[in-house]
């Protein structure tokens, strides 16, 4: 039974899903705090079910050899090593919008607690003062509220803002034209923003673009009396220059939920009169958590127990109902590229994936990676089905993929065209009763299963061959199970895939080679 372990403090809802799953479970909240701790207990874990604490470092994925699956009950996963994941054909999934409107709202939290200074003002009340006079606030009634990233979180709190009656200009490179008029927002460049903003708000990921996108130039740019308010992400904004704008008056209020340090415990901008600070809270509601919990528990079972993908980072999707339909196809997929990967002897430049038939129909991706993956295994090492479209880019092998709609002879068939320097070999297959089968090897017409030993000889099509490869099999103590042959014309090339009860050794393969019209000799395991 897959194991799951939770390592951060996650609603009870995902223990109860996990087990109602039939999944075993280690809830350990504090986990993700203890690296040594983590690094034991991962060790036999299949899934791994994270908030923000639990830092899924390149070593903590190392040392867990079983791990398929990371589960971020949340947004960012900046505390994710995505390439360590990826290469270690671990799927990364995360939930993009369990805790949009909780942030989203707590955005709008801030942005009032800056424009009335109500964390001030409660202060001074609780300490007995009467200090009306000294908390003049700002109306956000016709303000215009600058958004920096217009995604899940961004568009929310432009639809509270529009209901505020605040004008909304948004920066966003990736919002289209027509988005923004859906929205109701104005699309300006983030120049224009910085210079129209009352309020400015910051929604993106954090990323090389966008580290520092409120820098001392862009806070320069702003206006007089900015307030500017960051629920992303900590390193979104210059914290140095945002003191010094904040010091010197030019940016009136800051209300921040996040650090570029965290957990923040000490910070120069703590006990600042005109900044407002929250832990990190933006997801910290009752729903979201909820939300999250139960969205990351059901996505990471359907994964682990269907194979069925959502909201993968690394991993094309696969939907509940189209992975019982894909399982054979995988399986196909694999055991042809295994076979096409095991016969490669040179570098492969090209690699033609062709889905003739129902198959074509279905989701393709997942069965690509899974191919691309099988053919370079014997080659490379730590190749998986998670990183193989990376790792054949980083090589420069072409993938293409071609469809048609009917296939030769069967209702779906599979082809995979290798081209390595020598020449472009190809291998069809099909499922039939359920279980992949080979049709066709360069060219040539055969039937065959595949299975855990064979044998894989190419010939001239002379009399006696036959005979010979069974006499000299039969002298090395080597079963056949299946004998399956097919040639192009009679005379010509010939191929034998041959399954047997054994390994088939260096010392057989040579004495198949020996054998008269043996052109190639290979063992196959599968
Ligand atoms: N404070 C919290 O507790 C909390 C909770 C949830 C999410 N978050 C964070 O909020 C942020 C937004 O989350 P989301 O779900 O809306 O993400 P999202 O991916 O839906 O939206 C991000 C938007 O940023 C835009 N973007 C990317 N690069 C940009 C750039 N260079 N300039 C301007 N825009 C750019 C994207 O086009 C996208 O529209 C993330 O950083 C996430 O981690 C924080
Ligand atoms: O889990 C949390 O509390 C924070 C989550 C938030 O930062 C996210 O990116 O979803």
């Amino acid at each position: 039974m897959p194991k799951i372990l939770i390592s951060d403090k996650l609603s009870p809802t995902a223990v109860q899903i996990f087990r109602d799953r039939g999944l075993d479970v280690v809830y350990e909240p504090d986990l993700g705090k203890d690296k040594a701790a983590l690094l034991e207990a991962i060790a036999d874990a299949d899934g791994l079910a994270v908030r923000s604490a639990t830092k899924a470092t390149a070593d903590v994925i190392a040392a867990a050899p079983r791990l398929k699956v990371i589960g971020r009950a949340g947004i960012g996963v900046d505390n994710i090593d995505l390439d360590a994941a990826t290469n270690a054909g671990v799927v990364v999934m995360n939930t993009p919008f369990g805790n949009a409107i909780t942030t989203a709202e707590h955005a709008i939290a801030m942005m009032f607690a800056i424009a009335r200074q109500i964390p001030q003002a409660n202060a001074s009340t609780h300490q007995g003062k009467w200090e009306k006079s000294a908390f003049m606030g700002t109306e956000v009634y016709g303000k215009t509220l600058g958004l920096i990233g217009c995604g899940n979180i961004g568009s929310i709190v432009a639809s509270r803002a529009l209901g505020l009656k605040m004008k909304v200009a948004a920066f966003d490179p990736y919002l289209t034209p027509d988005r923004a008029v859906e929205l109701g927002v104005e699309k300006v460049d983030l120049d224009e923003l910085l210079a129209r903003a009352d309020f400015i708000t910051i929604h993106t990921p954090l990323t090389e673009q966008t580290k520092n996108i409120l820098s001392k130039e862009s806070l320069g740019k702003t206006k007089k009396g900015v307030r500017i308010i960051n629920c992303a992400r900590g390193g979104l904004v210059d914290e140095d220059a945002l003191k010094e704008a904040l010091d010197s008056g030019h940016v009136a209020a800051a209300a921040l939920d996040v650090f570029a340090t965290e957990p923040a415990t000490e910070h120069p901008l703590f006990g600042h009169k005109n900044v407002v600070c929250t832990p990190h809270l933006g997801a910290a509601t009752t729903e979201a958590q909820e939300n999250v919990a139960l969205q990351v528990a059901e996505q990471m079972a359907d994964y682990l127990l269907t194979g069925a993908i959502t909201n993968a980072l690394n991993m094309p999707s696969v939907t509940a109902e189209e992975a019982p339909k894909l399982r054979p196809y995988l399986a196909l997929a694999e055991d042809l590229g295994s076979f096409a990967g095991q016969l490669t002897e040179t570098g492969v430049k090209a690699i033609e994936i062709i889905y003739a038939g129902s198959v074509s129909k279905l989701n393709r991706k997942p069965l690509t990676q899974a191919a691309i993956a099988a053919i370079l295994k014997p080659m490379l090492q730590g190749v998986n089905i998670v990183n193989a479209p990376t790792i054949a880019s980083e090589r420069g092998i072409e993938i293409t993929e071609t469809v048609t709609e009917k296939a030769r002879n069967f209702n779906a068939t599979i082809q995979l065209k290798v081209t390595t320097e020598r020449f472009t070999r190809t291998v069809t297959g099909t499922i039939f009763g359920g279980i992949p089968r080979v049709v066709e090897i360069k060219g040539v017409e055969m039937e065959a299963t595949f299975s855990e030993h064979m044998l894989y000889v190419t010939n001239e099509d002379k009399p006696g061959f036959i005979g010979a490869l069974g006499s000299t099999l039969g002298e090395h103590g080597i079963n056949i199970a299946t004998f399956n042959l097919g040639r192009g014309t009679a005379g010509g090339d010939a191929i034998a895939l041959l399954a047997v009860d054994s390994e088939v050794t260096p010392d057989v393969l040579e004495a198949v080679r020996a054998i008269k019209h043996v052109k190639q000799a290979k063992a196959l395991s599968f």
